[in-house]
């Protein structure tokens, strides 16, 4: 059985998840695949013809996952095309599909101590082992060293990071404590939370230092990172010193999709790539602080990071190092490195909301973003939808940008190309703000600060540009230039991959970057003239 890099270890033969259908069908379609989730591996009969929503939905109705909370990820890419096929992804008989889940609602805990205490918590599901014992601890007001405190679940040594998501299905789960005999209060290492600065020329700003300083007073005062419920690698919600109040997103790189320390139970890259195509595992983070590093103000040019907010409002963002024994550390605990995110207030994400209330300019703003930087996961949940302090207006903020800046264009995709405003031209403010963008000197920019682009890396940052700029020149909507970049279905290359082809195959093997770029505006001018016609 082909198993995408995880051994199948405990398979429920019992739940098998086959459709009543699939007696209609021919058999030769007919394929049996595996659902690994929360540890167990479940045989589902699918076709080969199902589209990912179809078996999404069947999921939803055998084990009452909604749709939307549900990621699968299979072979190391994620199937995130909802109307794509199986087959499509290269699903066949006897592959392992890995199915994240995005869980928020809360879980009934009951704690029973070894001296028969008994308390019952309702724990938020994304919350993890550690918090339980802290809770536990709270209500004993005794001096009790978390450390000596072991937790049971059917007989079975519950780890600090294990979330409670994982451990208990049903509302009745009793968990044991227990107290070693030991209970000595160890003094507790500060701790450690740090900017990597690798440029002694870089002035790290106030807007960054403010939340790097009020994260490392939260953890100071013994406030636990937070692991979030959703997304695919660990994403840790810090909280200030109030312990009240979350103040940034701390995402280590080892912990990213398809890394050594991934708590979701994903299995190793093989290859090193990530899970969208043309990116590398453990890059997520140098992406998500690029992304903040190129989105320059609309007053200008960014030469060093500053405190104005940028053009499309990606929240400010470092990178940091970080040790800290609420992050996931299955070898044992290690300083991690990763990006530092500003939280932002927020009551939702688009995928909560219909895209009719959002302002046309914001829907643009991130459309401007996300094609400069060819971002292949701008999902609507990767939105999230506040309200501006001035005037109320709904505003939106993109997050998640650890998959921008790809190699390839394969996996681009934008949410926002079906929503209405993408259908508005850009208004003069908008094209002007596009003019001044300047792929060469954000090349520049980012080796300044510490990412040297990989040459492919750099050559989609001037294709996309470029797209952008001229596309933008011909009065092209936000609609028809991402349409250039994404493919329409899976398999069908998109027009800027055929543009790119067609370049690469008019040049002689060895041609100069530049050469090449001239081939790709010249066949660029031609196909955006014919669109404008
Ligand atoms: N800057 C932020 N402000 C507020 N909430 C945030 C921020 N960044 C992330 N979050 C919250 O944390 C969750 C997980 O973060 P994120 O989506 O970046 O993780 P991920 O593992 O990369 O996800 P994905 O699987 O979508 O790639 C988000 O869905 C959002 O709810």
């Amino acid at each position: 059985m082909s198993s995408a890099g995880v051994a199948v270890t405990t398979i429920q033969n019992e739940s098998v998840i086959s459709p009543g259908y699939m007696h209609d069908q021919p058999s030769g379609e007919s394929i049996l695949i595996y659902l690994a989730v929360s540890g167990s591996m479940i045989p589902m009969r699918v076709l080969e013809c199902d589209s990912i929503d179809s078996v999404k939905l069947r999921i939803q109705s055998f084990k009452g996952f909604v749709v939307k909370n549900q990621k699968l990820v299979c072979g190391g890419r994620e199937l995130a095309r909802s109307n794509s096929l199986i087959r499509d992804y290269g699903v066949t008989d006897g592959n392992v599909l890995h199915l994240v889940l995005r869980l928020s609602d809360l879980q009934v805990i009951n704690v029973r101590t070894s001296c028969g205490k008994e308390f019952t918590f309702h724990v938020e599901r994304c919350r993890d082992v550690g918090y339980v014992k802290r809770q536990v601890a709270k209500k004993r007001k005794g001096l009790v060293d978390l450390d000596d405190q072991e937790v049971l679940c059917n007989g079975e040594r519950l780890e600090d990071q294990k979330l409670i998501n994982d451990i208990s299905k049903s509302n009745d789960a009793v968990i044991h404590l227990s107290d070693t005999e030991n209970n000595l209060v160890v003094p507790r290492k500060p701790p450690d939370l740090q900017p990597i600065i690798v440029n002694p020329k870089i002035e790290i700003p106030s807007v960054i230092w403010d939340f790097v300083n009020s994260t490392t007073e939260g953890l100071e005062r013994g406030n636990y990172p937070i692991r979030s419920s959703e997304g695919t690698g660990g994403a840790y919600l810090m909280l200030d010193a109030s312990g009240n109040k979350y103040i940034s997103v701390f995402k280590p790189i080892d912990e990213e999709p398809m890394a050594v320390n991934n708590p979701r139970g994903l299995p190793l890259s093989l290859d090193g790539e990530g899970l969208k195509k043309g990116t590398r595992v453990g890059e997520g983070a140098l992406r998500e602080v690029a992304a903040y590093i190129l989105d320059h103000p609309k007053s200008g040019r960014r030469s060093f990071l500053g405190e104005e907010k940028g053009f499309a409002g990606v929240p400010p963002t470092v990178m940091v190092k970080c040790l800290h024994k609420g992050f996931n550390h299955p070898e044992g605990l290690t300083e991690k490195i990763g990006s530092l995110q500003r939280f932002m207030e927020n009551y939702g994400s688009c995928e909560d909301m219909g895209p009719g209330a959002f302002p046309v300019e914001e829907v643009h703003k991130i459309s401007v973003l996300d094609i400069r930087i060819a971002n292949a996961d701008r999902h609507a949940g990767n939105v999230l939808v506040s309200k501006d302090g001035a005037d109320g207006q709904t505003l939106l903020i993109p997050i998640d940008h650890g998959y921008c800046l790809p190699e390839s264009f394969e996996d681009c995709t934008f949410d926002w190309l079906y929503w209405p405003q993408a259908h508005q031209p850009y208004s003069p403010d908008t094209i002007e703000y596009i003019k001044s963008l300047d792929a060469e000197a954000d090349i520049a920019l980012l080796k300044f600060y510490g990412w040297e682009l990989p040459l492919e890396c750099a050559r989609t940052l001037r294709i996309s540009t470029m797209l952008l700029k001229k596309g933008a020149e011909r009065g092209l909507t936000p609609f028809a230039i991402g349409s250039i970049m994404c493919r329409e279905t899976l398999k069908k290359e998109s027009m800027i991959e055929e543009i790119v082809q067609e370049a690469l195959d008019s040049v002689l093997p060895g041609t100069s970057e530049a050469t090449l770029l001239e081939s790709v505006s010249k066949i660029m001018d031609y196909r955006l003239d014919e669109i404008a016609q």
